[in-house]
Order: structure tokens, then C-alpha cells, then sequence
């Protein structure tokens, strides 16, 4: 116990289990966690002066249990014997071998196939936020720094399993980034820039961060420093499989924040088991190309040239059945290489899991082959970086039995023939049990006891078995052994002798196997790296496989990207909704336009229902996809490169998180109005609805108008609401177009056309809908009785008829001048650049900012 507690000492937010003999022990408070969350016996036990819990499992049972322990969001500390207690002298001597925590998780128990693990550090760096990704399952390393904004958006793309951040911090990250995730702080000290370069230095192997293109990233050095610091203190010495840092660049992706993420079901539904893109999307066949698609769903390409890239791979796999078939079938057989891959130097690979490997790699020269007479340049090149690291594979093949039992230590890993010591202990062991055959049939021959048997147990090793009724023959020189109540057992001086040349050449094997493997493994480090790459490029190839085999099953064509700033869809489709319509039932597909000349702005009209929500969101996805290099629910999609796509809707009640409803809605739509640009997509659904109709409407035209003009921005915005007066913004504003989505009323019911036409319409149909949802009739009587009224009186005319004389905004709009394309900041920053601060007097200085101050007006 007292071993125990100095352990305990060292790791006191972690549970610790402590191993004795063949058991994981837990003690005192963690016995208590241990039980409940396990589902073990506690029990009371005398310990020293009082009297404590303890809660075991036996050791083999460790992965099962360590993982419902991390998913129940414990820290759990694994302490081991470092010694044999055979030999050891007094207590053995025990010590934490891991730290496993939901964010530093190699176990495939914990591990999902199709999600990364992501450990996340986060360092406020006064005007820059840094922010680092690390997958230690997979060896992916990446690092980005910018605005609270960005990284919250990294944070909700990547949704790390734990996030590291500096102690002092707790309060500034619980305000800026909610408590959404689980986290873990530490000193600050280790965010400190000399400290995080040196830990990456060492890592890396190499003499300064420039290859990796963070020299003038401090802030993300830092949290990536503080990243690898926590490896380090969680007991993962061996990370040769982390080679590299990849750099996030904003500029690179299409930019979508996390309501928007949120909003258009990307990742996850609104409503339990509901349909998402990525789930609709995905259809690949291994889990590193699963979790690569779910990243290319969150960074869409921002380059046409790399967006094209995709595209015309995607349509040379369409074209090439054959070869897309071929690789599809190779890369189906290969299994998560990255992950097994990753566990080399993490020594968690067992030997069966070196055969894969070794197969995998199989497949990785497969692959090779059926690549090799392709005329697609992105696949010649993907072909040209793949490396079947022939040496390796073929040591493994030659030196392994082909089915390799999980644990080393039960033998049968290694083939015959691969080393003459092995083949000869294994020759006196199969000798000797063939002997000890030949001994039962003698003596049973000799003793005439037919039902002879030699059996092995651990007490007293071989035995001769004699049943009762031939107790009487066993002769004076066999020495008995035990009495069961139907047999006897002896042993001979005989079976003695071949008990030991068996046992000792058996021990022998399984020592003489072990070194065998690990000297295999040992032979694996130097082809880590290439290893990963393969599993990377397999990963692209299974992403753009996925996306040819969409395009022919759900009939999907290609986008057109262009630089302009237009977006026209014909024939769009919503990509999930379609996928889940009733057998029989077919998607009504609509033609879109947005432009900067005519058609900024749509404001879209229409029943409840009738699908206006589906058309906005349809309209976002088809413009994402194309951004992943997708082909699209369209039949044509011409679509100018664009750089930001804003998803907003109106407040419902299941989005409050102790705010006002409303108030949340306000804060998310404020958000977008500072970052737009005329690349921009805005998705308005329903804006204003969460309050009085005047407030909403006064909002609604309000946003509507600011859009349209802020001067050179423009962005291309639709806008579904129910506020049938904002159709009147069409005759103030030239680029304002009203829709609606058309429907066919026959006697009391309303048919949805779900079709898209020019013009707004005038009615919602809520009262229908409430029909159809199964209010009582006298509800909905009366509800009609409540609408004829108030259209009698002519409350919604009149309504109406005040919009139509509404003035035009009394005051310009005023640009922000901290947004980088406004000519002020533009001035500013030319006025700053020209000045020499080492030169400039005060009273210079006191001049320049009050000419400044003039600019700003
Ligand atoms: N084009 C379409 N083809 C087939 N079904 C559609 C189409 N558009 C929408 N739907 C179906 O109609 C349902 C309602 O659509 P949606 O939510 O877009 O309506 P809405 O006009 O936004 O309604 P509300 O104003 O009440 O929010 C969708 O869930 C979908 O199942």
C-alpha cells in the first residue's frame, strides 16, 4: 500500500490501476469509480491502519475495462511490475506505464474506425490564437493560428477528444469556447516559445521548424509544443511515427464557421439518427479514407486548380470502370494501415497485426500494378509516391506463420527454416511429446490398462491417468500423485526426464520467438514513414472512389468552377433529403441563380412546408461539394469560386444554451456581417422570425438592405421568410428578386409543387399545416374564424401597405474601417506603412494621428 500510494501520489486526477499478480487492483476512492463505472464488486479490505475499498479485474480483461473507464471521461494511469516476481528481491518493483486519457487513446476498443482521436492544445497568444491537432492513433500533426473566431471553427471541424490549454486560462477558455469539450490544463510555463521549439526540434530531428512552413507561427508552435510536453507526461516516449507538422492555412479553404457546420448537417443531425452529408456522402471502403472524407467535408478546396484536379480524376474513375473497380477491390482488402502502422513504435503492435501489415503492403504493390497504365496525372502521381517497401514485406511474409496468434508469448510466429536454434528446440519438443506417446503405449502395453492416459498440468507437469477399476495393475515403481474420485495419477522417473527437455526447450521457444519478433519490429522503424504515406495516398484514392461511385449511383454530374462571382444550379437536387425520400417518391429539382448584376439578392416566399428551407440548403451543399471536387445533385452547376458559405436560421426553442433564443439568433447573424466578400454564399432561413412581427420584420428588411448595399461586397444571399412584406425590398432595391415555391390548392387541401417560380406569394398556409399535423378541429375552426377576422379588418393590408411607403435609409452605411477591403483601412494602412517610428518626433507623431482621426471622419 505503501508502493501504492507514493504511485498515486504522481497521478492524483487519474485512476490508477494497480497491478498485483494476475489482477488490476483499484484502491480507496478509485475503487469506488472503478466499481460503479465497471460494474465490479467493491469490497472492504484491512489495509495497514484502516480499513479501504478495493475494486480488481484480472489483467487480461485491461483493454475492455480501460476503455469504459476513458469513455466515461476518466484518466486512467496503468501501473505495471517492471520486474519478474520470480526473481524479484522483496516488493516488486511497479510503475506507470501509460496514461491514457480521451484524448491520448491508441487502443482500437476506444478508437473509432472512422473517426480521428484529436488531442487539441490552445494557446491564447495575445493577438493570435494557437491551436494544434494531434492524432496519436494515426500520427497526423496539425497546426494553425489565427482569430478566436477561426480556431473555434478549427475546434468544431476537428472536435478534438480532450483540449490542452495553460492553467491561468481556465476562465478565458470556458468564456471564449463554451464547455463543450473536455479539457485538461496545464503549467504555464510550458507555453512558452523557446520550450515548445525545443521539444519540436527534438522530435523532428532537425534544426529549425522551416521545413514545415511555422517559422512565423508562434502561437500554434506553442500549442504544439504543449502537445507533444503532454505525450511526454502521459508516458508516450516513442512517437517516431509523428514526422511532421502540417500547417492549416485559411486561405487554402473555403471558409465555413461552426453554425454553419451546425446548420447544414454536415457532421451531425439536428434529430437523433438523422441523415447527415457526410453519412449520405460516404461511401468509402477503408477507415483512413473515411476519415479523410470527413476533413475534406469541413476544408473544402478554395483553388480552382486543385478543385479541378479532383474533378477530372473523379470523371477518369467514371470512365475507367475496370481500374476503378480494380483499386476499389485492392483498397477493400487493406484495413486501417495508418492506425496499424502507428502502433510500431507505440509497441502495441501484436504479431498478428504484422501479417496485416505485411498484407496490406500486398495490396499496396496490387495497387501499384492496376495504377501503373493509367493516363490521369493526379493518379500517376499518387502511383509515383506509393512505395510497397518490398524489403520489409517480404522479411515478414518469409519469416512469419501466415495466421500469428495475438499474443507473442503463446508461440507459433515464426515459420521453420528461419532460424536454426528455434528449428532445433522445436525439434526436441515435438521429439519429445512424440516420446512421451511412445511411453503411454509401452506402459499401457506393459500394465495391460487400455485407457492409459498422459495429460500435463501445472502442479506436478506430466502424468500418468488411471481410472479406478485398473488401480489394482499400476505397478509398485509409479509414484502416485493425487486420487480423483474416478482416477488415480503417478508420475514416473521416465516422464520426469522428458518433462524437462520438454518444458525447458519450450520455454526456450517462446524466449527465442519474442526476440525474433522484436528484432522484426525493430526492422520496421525505418519504413514507418513510408509506410504512412501509402496509407495516406490510399486514403485520396478511396476519397475519389467514393466520389465516382456517387456520381453513377445517385447520378450526380460534374460542377463547373469558374473564377466569376455567379451561381447557377439547374436541376438541383437536395443531396440527403433525396437519398431519404419513400420508394416511389421522386425530389422536385429546382434551377437557381444568383448573380452580382441582377439577382444579389432572393427573397424566397412560400407555404409552410412547401420545401424553401430544402432549396436554400440544397443550394449551399451542391456549392460545397463542388468545392470538395464532388460531382453534384445538378444537372449542369456552373459555379464561381467562393470563399465563404454563411448558414444562419431563425431561433427555435432546442438551440437555447441559457440565452435568450432570440438573443442567439441576433449573435450568430451578427457574426457574418463583418467577414463577407462578393465570393460569399448567404443562407438566411427565416432571420427575425424569433421575435414580434414588427422587431422581424424591421430586422429582417434591415439585414436585407445591408447586404444589398455594402459597397463592394455584395454577396450572393438567399433569404426564405414567411414575412410576406419584405417582397416589397424588390421595388427599392435593383438586385432584390422575390421567389416563391408554388402550390396547388384543390378544395381545403394544398398540394405541395415544390417547384420555384418568379414573384412572392402572399400566404403561409400555417393553419394547413397544423391541419394536416392533427389539431383538433375546433382549434383549427377557430383559428380560421381568428385569420378571417384580422384579413377583415385588414390589419395585414395595412401592414403591408406601410412597408410599400417605407423611406430609404436616413443614415449611409457606415464601413467597419477594420475591414480589410474598406478604403479607409486602406488609407490607414498605406498613411502606417510610409511611417519611420525611429524617426518620428512627437509632435510628428501627435500630427499623423489626428490626420488619421480625420480619415475615420
Ligand atoms: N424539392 C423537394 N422534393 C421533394 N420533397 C421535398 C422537396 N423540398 C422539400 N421536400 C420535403 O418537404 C419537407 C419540408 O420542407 P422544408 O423544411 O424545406 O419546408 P419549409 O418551406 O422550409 O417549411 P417551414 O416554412 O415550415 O419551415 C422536407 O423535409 C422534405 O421532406
Amino acid at each position: 500500500m505503501q508502493q501504492h500510494n507514493a504511485i498515486k501520489e504522481k497521478y492524483p486526477d487519474a485512476v490508477l490501476l494497480f497491478r498485483v499478480g494476475d489482477f488490476y487492483e483499484t484502491f480507496n476512492e478509485d475503487a469506488v469509480i472503478a466499481a460503479q463505472v465497471l460494474g465490479i464488486v467493491l469490497t472492504k479490505r484491512a489495509n495497514g491502519s484502516s480499513n479501504g475499498d478495493l475494486a480488481g479485474f484480472p489483467h487480461h480483461a485491461l483493454d475492455t475495462y480501460l476503455h469504459k473507464l476513458v469513455k466515461a471521461g476518466y484518466r486512467v494511469a496503468v501501473c505495471d511490475q517492471l520486474e519478474d516476481p520470480k526473481t524479484a528481491k522483496g516488493i516488486v518493483k511497479r510503475g506507470v506505464t501509460e496514461l491514457v486519457t480521451p484524448g491520448v487513446a491508441v487502443n482500437d476498443k476506444i478508437l473509432e474506425n472512422s473517426s480521428n482521436n484529436f488531442l487539441a492544445a490552445v494557446h491564447f497568444g495575445g493577438d493570435v490564437t494557437g491551436v494544434s491537432f494531434l492524432d496519436i492513433s494515426t500520427g497526423e500533426f496539425f497546426v494553425a493560428e489565427g482569430s478566436i473566431e477561426y480556431v473555434d471553427k478549427l475546434l468544431q471541424s476537428f472536435r478534438p477528444a480532450e483540449v490542452l490549454f495553460a492553467r491561468q486560462q481556465q476562465k478565458n477558455f470556458k468564456a471564449t469556447f463554451g464547455t463543450r469539450f473536455y479539457t485538461y490544463t496545464l503549467e504555464e510555463w510550458i507555453f512558452t516559445t523557446t520550450y515548445a521549439e525545443e521539444i519540436l526540434l527534438k522530435q523532428f530531428q532537425t534544426h529549425s521548424l522551416k521545413g514545415f512552413g511555422v517559422e512565423s507561427m508562434p502561437a500554434a508552435i506553442v500549442a504544439a509544443g504543449a502537445t507533444l510536453h503532454y505525450l511526454k507526461d502521459t508516458e508516450h516516449p516513442n512517437l517516431q511515427h509523428i514526422t511532421r507538422m502540417q500547417r492549416i492555412n485559411q486561405e487554402d479553404f473555403l471558409w465555413m464557421d461552426r453554425f454553419t457546420v451546425r446548420n447544414l448537417e454536415l457532421l451531425n443531425s439536428s434529430v437523433e439518427n438523422g441523415h447527415t452529408l457526410l453519412k449520405t456522402l460516404d461511401n468509402t471502403v477503408t477507415p483512413m479514407g473515411a476519415r479523410l472524407l470527413k476533413r475534406w467535408l469541413v476544408f473544402p478546396l478554395r483553388h480552382k486548380d486543385r478543385i479541378n484536379e479532383r474533378l477530372d480524376t473523379v470523371e477518369y474513375l467514371i470512365k475507367e470502370t475496370d481500374l476503378a473497380n480494380g483499386l476499389r477491390q485492392h483498397l477493400q482488402q487493406t484495413g486501417d494501415l495508418e492506425r496499424l502502422v502507428s502502433k510500431i513504435p507505440l509497441k502495441k503492435i501484436n504479431p498478428r497485426e504484422v501479417m496485416q501489415l505485411a498484407r496490406a503492403l500486398q495490396q499496396v504493390e496490387a495497387v501499384k500494378a492496376v495504377l501503373g497504365s493509367n493516363t490521369n496525372d493526379y493518379l500517376q502521381r499518387l502511383n509515383e509516391k506509393l512505395d510497397v517497401c518490398a524489403p520489409i514485406m517480404n522479411r515478414i511474409l518469409n519469416e512469419m506463420m501466415e495466421t500469428p496468434p495475438v499474443l507473442v508469448n503463446k508461440g507459433g510466429v515464426i515459420k521453420d527454416g528461419v532460424n536454426a536454434e528455434l528449428d532445433e528446440l522445436r525439434g526436441i519438443a515435438t521429439k519429445g511429446k512424440d516420446y512421451l506417446l511412445q511411453i503411454q503405449q509401452k506402459e499401457s502395453e506393459a500394465t495391460g490398462i487400455p485407457s492409459l492416459k498422459i495429460a500435463f498440468n501445472n502442479v506436478f507437469g506430466y502424468y500418468l491417468e488411471v481410472t479406478n477399476t485398473h488401480k489394482n495393475k499400476v505397478p509398485a515403481t509409479w509414484i502416485r500423485k493425487q486420487t480423483l474420485a474416478n482416477a488415480e495419477r503417478y508420475i514416473t522417473p521416465e516422464l520426469k526426464e522428458y518433462e524437462e527437455k520438454i518444458v525447458g526447450a519450450e520455454d526456450k521457444i517462446l524466449a527465442l520467438e519474442t526476440r525474433l519478433f522484436d528484432e522484426l519490429l525493430a526492422a520496421l522503424q525505418p519504413f514507418i514513414e513510408p509506410i504512412q504515406q501509402d496509407a495516406h495516398i490510399f486514403a485520396r484514392l478511396d476519397c475519389l472512389l467514393c466520389f465516382a461511385h456517387n456520381a453513377v449511383q445517385y447520378k450526380y454530374r460534374r460542377p463547373e468552377i469558374n473564377d466569376g462571382f455567379d451561381l447557377r444550379i439547374t436541376e438541383g437536387r437536395h443531396p440527403v433529403i433525396e437519398r431519404g425520400l419513400p420508394p416511389g417518391e421522386s425530389y422536385v429539382s429546382n434551377d437557381i441563380t444568383l448573380d452580382k448584376e441582377a439577382q444579389q439578392i432572393i427573397i424566397l416566399t412560400g407555404p409552410n412546408m412547401s420545401g424553401k428551407s430544402a432549396l436554400l440548403r440544397q443550394t449551399a451543399l451542391i456549392t460545397l461539394m463542388a468545392h470538395m471536387g464532388s460531382f453534384v445533385p445538378a444537372t449542369r452547376a456552373e459555379i464561381g469560386l467562393t470563399d465563404k458559405i454563411f448558414t444562419r436560421v431563425g431561433a427555435s426553442d432546442n438551440l437555447s444554451g441559457g440565452e435568450s433564443t432570440f438573443m442567439v439568433e441576433m449573435n450568430e447573424t451578427a457574426s457574418i456581417i463583418n467577414s463577407i466578400t462578393p465570393r460569399s454564399l448567404v443562407i438566411l432561413d427565416e432571420i427575425g422570425r424569433g421575435t414580434s412581427t414588427y422587431d422581424g420584420i424591421s430586422i429582417a428588411w434591415s439585414i436585407v438592405e445591408y447586404l444589398h448595399d455594402m459597397s463592394g461586397h455584395q454577396p450572393k444571399t438567399l433569404f426564405a421568410t414567411h414575412y410576406h412584406e419584405l417582397n416589397e425590398l424588390e421595388n427599392k432595391h435593383a438586385r432584390v428578386k422575390n421567389f416563391h415555391i408554388t402550390n396547388m390548392e384543390s378544395g381545403n387541401k394544398i398540394i405541395f409543387l415544390r417547384k420555384l417560380a418568379p414573384g412572392g406569394s402572399r400566404h403561409s398556409f400555417g393553419i394547413h399545416v397544423a391541419k394536416m399535423a392533427g389539431m383538433p378541429p375546433e382549434l383549427i375552426n377557430r383559428a380560421n374564424e381568428v385569420l378571417a377576422q384580422l384579413e377583415e379588418k385588414h390589419i395585414d393590408g395595412a401592414l403591408q401597405q406601410q412597408v410599400k411607403n417605407l423611406s430609404t435609409p436616413t443614415q449611409k452605411l457606415q464601413l467597419n474601417i477594420f475591414d480589410a477591403h474598406s478604403d479607409t483601412f486602406q488609407g490607414i494602412r498605406e498613411k502606417l506603412e510610409r511611417v519611420d517610428i525611429n524617426r518620428l518626433t512627437p509632435v510628428e507623431a501627435l500630427l499623423k494621428l489626428s490626420e488619421i482621426k480625420e480619415m475615420i471622419g
